[in-house]
């Protein structure tokens, strides 16, 4: 090797020693690489667990027995109400089908299908006026803004504001006296009433006060089986009056918590029939009045006095319950066979007309096939989310 090339070997080792060294001196220098845990600022362990973590589950937290016993009782409520949803509120919901947004035209569209359905005139303009007023807003409205404005003014006619029924009067027994034309389902109403309050863990009396047709005290007794409560029976063509006053009496006497009378069906045009009624109602007030130790004027009657319609018949309804109420006070009102009509709409128009509470309504012929009215629920089966509705 010539000492030039020396010279040369040792310029390189040199070379290699000083960047050598000038690397070892900057990686000394540099801070240690972060740990993912030191990246996050979170414990080691879950930031390591956060490298593979999935979004965290929402838990399903399972329905309680209210909310499950809630939501079987809205859906029997909807199946019930399944033809009466078929009636006006299907045509209306027909109309706005494939209109995302309606134009004034079609008001009279919709005038034509609330004044043809069965929900009585003045309800019928209510509800239209509603329409109306939004529509005069502007040319256009959206199908969903005149939905809600129907439904709201449906459930503000229905709301008729009233106590809720008091079954714990002092003294004891409450008494309930049935009214209505002939079928209508009074007995039966009567029937499913006394499980309802049996359920509830009353005493329950009935009283055959329908002393004129032999089968009807006998319709009252198969419910009273089946139901497993007491009747009071009066002997067949006996007066209604007394057999209805024997019964508070004994209702009181033995210590009911509930007596439910029954009463013969009758037309609002029979003079003497109403005038039976008024009779009827007398004798409740006496027998309570003594039970009460009160004079007799001091008592107006049953607790309640419930009027029972037959909705299958529609608009007839209304004007029945016009014309009974001409001549006889009632507290409530039921509405019965709502499962097998499309005229349901009537609701509204006695809700409307009369203001007087609807307290229950039929939906079936089974025991438990009646319900407590809810004005909500009510609203709710029969309109339903508008985008099924118009489906
Ligand atoms: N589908 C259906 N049928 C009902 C309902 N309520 C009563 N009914 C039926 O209507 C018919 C007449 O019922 P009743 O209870 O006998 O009527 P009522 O008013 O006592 O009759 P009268 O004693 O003759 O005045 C019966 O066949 C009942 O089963 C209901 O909500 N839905």
């Amino acid at each position: 090797m010539t000492s030039t090339e020396i010279y040369l070997l040792l310029a390189i080792l040199g070379v290699l020693v000083v960047t050598g060294g000038v690397v070892l001196a900057r990686r000394r220098a540099l801070p240690p690489a972060k740990t993912p845990a030191e990246l996050t600022g979170e414990p080691p362990a879950r930031a390591l667990e956060g490298a593979t973590r999935r979004a965290p589950e929402v838990p399903v937290r399972p329905l309680t027995a209210e909310e499950l016993a809630r939501a079987a009782e809205q859906e029997r409520y909807v199946a019930g109400l399944a033809r009466t949803r078929g009636g006006f509120v299907a045509k209306l919901a027909r109309l706005f089908r494939g209109r995302p947004r309606v134009s004034a035209e079609l008001r009279e569209e919709v005038e034509s299908v609330l004044f043809t359905a069965d929900i009585g005139a003045k309800a019928a303009q209510k509800l239209l006026e509603q329409v109306t007023d939004l529509l005069d807003k502007s040319d256009v409205a959206d199908a969903d803004k005149v939905w809600a404005v129907i439904r709201t003014a449906a459930r503000q006619i229905l709301a008729v504001p009233a106590d809720p029924l008091d079954y714990s009067p002092n003294p004891p027994p409450y008494v309930l006296l049935m009214i209505g034309v002939n079928g209508v389902g009074k007995t039966t109403t009567l029937g499913k009433l006394a499980a309802f309050h049996k359920a509830a863990g009353r005493r329950v009396l009935l009283v055959a006060g329908d002393t004129f047709r032999a089968a009807a005290g006998e319709q009252l007794e198969i419910w009273a089986r089946r139901v497993g409560c007491e009747i009071h029976l009066g002997k067949e063509g006996a007066d209604p009056s007394s057999v209805i006053h024997d019964g508070i009496a004994r209702g009181a006497r033995e210590g009911f918590d509930v007596v439910l009378c029954d009463t013969a069906g009758r037309l609002h045009t029979k003079k003497e029939l109403m005038d039976e009624l008024q009779k009827i109602r007398r004798s409740c007030a006496k027998a309570l009045a003594r039970a009460r130790g009160v004079v007799e004027t001091e008592v107006r009657g049953p607790h309640d006095t419930f009027l029972v319609l037959d909705a299958t018949i529609g608009q007839n309804a209304l004007a029945q319950a016009v014309l009974f109420k001409e001549t006889m006070d009632f507290t409530g009102l039921v509405l019965t066979k709502l499962d097998g009509t499309a005229k349901g709409g009537v609701v509204l128009g006695v809700c409307d007309e009369l203001r007087v509470p609807v307290r229950f309504i039929g939906i079936g012929e089974k025991v438990d096939d009646l319900r407590p009215f809810d004005a909500d629920a009510f609203v709710e089966a029969m309109f339903g989310d508008p985008d099924d509705a118009r489906a």
